[in-house]
């Protein structure tokens, strides 16, 4: 009986004692006072450790800055941990509705790396790293190098992203070939309409190579990477750069090949940019159609395989665009030059719809169905076109509307069958040609005359290049056929 009444007492004050614990716990939490608990212990567990101090002063001893200072500062006002801290400065950012919080001074900041315990103090332009003996070596050097990276992200992503385009060298002294401007086009993917499986491939593609640093050093490669866009005019293969660097926080370096001078030159140009970068040839196949050029083919293959040395060939992505790849030499296109082919076709009424949601907010209308029976028909037009109607049109979706079609009718007649790459192909197959990471063999023919005369409606269905900054008649396009 008395080992039962033990028992049975031994089970209560358990349970007693659990429930005390939980409410105490409850109380800690509540007020806060969990953080001095917690503080108390942390003093308490310094006790039995062993500690070693590395200070990290603002100034060198030539009062010159030191840029670890800036560096660390920069990692530690990115900390949760700093929210922690007893006092904490907060300061408006750039961006208007932006808090940025700064340490302030003689206050402790806990930070773990590698299940090690580090505080930093700041002391007065001095930031001093506490940490045990016992993790210095396993954890010290690891720990810098992350601050490095966190803090040379931060500061990327703080500076804006740049544009460079190259210049003619008049003085042929090779300085300064690049100019640069703040690069602050808008697109990003969610503006693009693609195919979101298409797009959700690139992303993972980009973002996996910009990881992927150990990989490609143990593979022997050069960290790099190049995509090839190509399809009609049109059809957002601009605006994909520009979202790609978005997405990357890249600056882009816009190659412009006829204000090069030579194969040296190109080399040198290469050599000039910086990691973390696009470098783009747009129309690449328009300069290789073109009889004599200053580059020649051998010095385009060694610029793309970014041989020269791997100082200026690592953490880029080069970026091709062409209207059209089959009359390419196919050396351009081989895997390693070109690692990833990318389809820009003309619209169809997925892509249309993304569309009319972005340009007119319409998820759906009437018409629809009727815009959707004459993509099927094998008419189209290019998403340039379609944004420009529908823009000149935002105020009355509908009349917005009936302007597609109609243009669909008149001009996309049968383009849609031309569309390169997705749809009929030389032998008249339908032959999906949707590729990331492998070149297509089968490339699309453009039909001869296929595309109606469209000069009544040149003065309506007028394309501006970006890039070539002038309106290009769509029947220009035929003749390129
Ligand atoms: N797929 C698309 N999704 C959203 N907008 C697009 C798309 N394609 C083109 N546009 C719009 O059309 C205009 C021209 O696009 P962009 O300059 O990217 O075409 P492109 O393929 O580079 O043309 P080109 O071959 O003539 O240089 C841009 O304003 C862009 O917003
Ligand atoms: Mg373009």
């Amino acid at each position: 009986m008395t080992i039962l009444y033990n028992l049975f007492f031994l089970l209560f004050s358990l349970l007693v004692t659990c429930i005390l614990l939980f409410l105490l716990r409850v109380v800690l939490i509540k007020t806060g006072l969990i953080y001095i608990v917690k503080k108390k212990w942390r003093s308490i567990e310094d006790c039995f450790h062993v500690y070693q101090f590395f200070k990290v002063p603002e100034f060198n001893e030539g009062m010159q800055r030191n840029q670890l200072y800036h560096k660390v500062l920069v990692y530690l006002n990115s900390l949760t941990f700093i929210e922690d801290s007893d006092f904490t400065n907060l300061f408006t950012g750039k961006k208007p509705n932006e808090i940025v919080l700064h340490l302030d001074p003689n206050q402790i900041i806990e930070d773990d790396f590698l299940g090690a315990k580090i505080s930093w103090i700041n002391e007065d332009k001095t930031l001093v790293l506490k940490i045990r003996k016992a993790d210095k070596r396993r954890v010290l050097r690891p720990y810098l190098q992350h601050i490095h990276s966190v803090s040379d992200e931060f500061d990327d992503k703080k500076r804006g992203l740049k544009l460079y385009v190259n210049v003619v060298d008049h003085q042929g002294d090779r300085k300064e070939r690049w100019r640069s401007v703040p690069f602050t086009h808008p697109s990003s993917f969610e503006t693009i309409a693609m195919e979101s499986d298409l797009k959700n491939k690139v992303k993972s593609d980009l973002y996996s190579f910009a990881k992927a640093k150990q990989y490609y050093h143990r593979l022997g490669r050069v960290w790099k990477r190049s995509y090839l866009l190509y399809g009609p005019s049109g059809t957002g293969k601009s605006s994909f750069i520009a979202a790609m660097a978005n997405f990357l926080s890249y600056d882009v370096y816009d190659l412009d090949l006829s204000k090069v001078s030579d194969d040296s030159d190109l080399k040198f140009l290469l050599l000039q940019t910086t990691t973390k970068s696009l470098v783009v040839i747009e129309d690449l196949d328009r300069y290789l159609s073109e009889k004599s050029t200053a580059v020649s083919l051998p010095g385009i293959l060694s610029f793309m395989d970014g041989i020269l040395s791997s100082s200026c060939g690592e953490e880029r992505i080069m970026v091709f665009t062409m209207n059209r790849k089959d009359h390419v030499d196919p050396a351009i296109l081989r895997p390693g030059r070109i690692d990833v082919h990318i389809h820009f076709p003309l619209c169809n009424f997925t892509a249309f719809k993304t569309l009319a949601n972005s340009y007119l907010g319409l998820k759906d209308h009437k018409l629809f169905p009727q815009v959707e029976e004459i993509f099927q028909k094998g008419a189209s037009l290019s998403p340039a076109e379609i944004g420009e109607l529908m823009i000149a049109n935002r105020n009355s979706p509908s009349r917005a509307l009936k302007t597609v079609i109609n243009a669909l009718q008149t001009d996309g007649d049968g383009r849609g069958a031309l569309n390169l790459g997705r749809g009929s192909c030389e032998n008249g197959s339908r032959k999906p040609v949707e590729e990331i990471g492998e070149p297509s063999g089968v490339f699309c023919k453009e039909g001869a005359n296929a595309v109606k005369e469209l000069k009544k409606l040149y003065g309506f269905l007028r394309v501006k290049s970006c890039r070539k900054s002038q309106s290009f008649d769509l029947n220009s396009r035929q003749n390129e056929g």
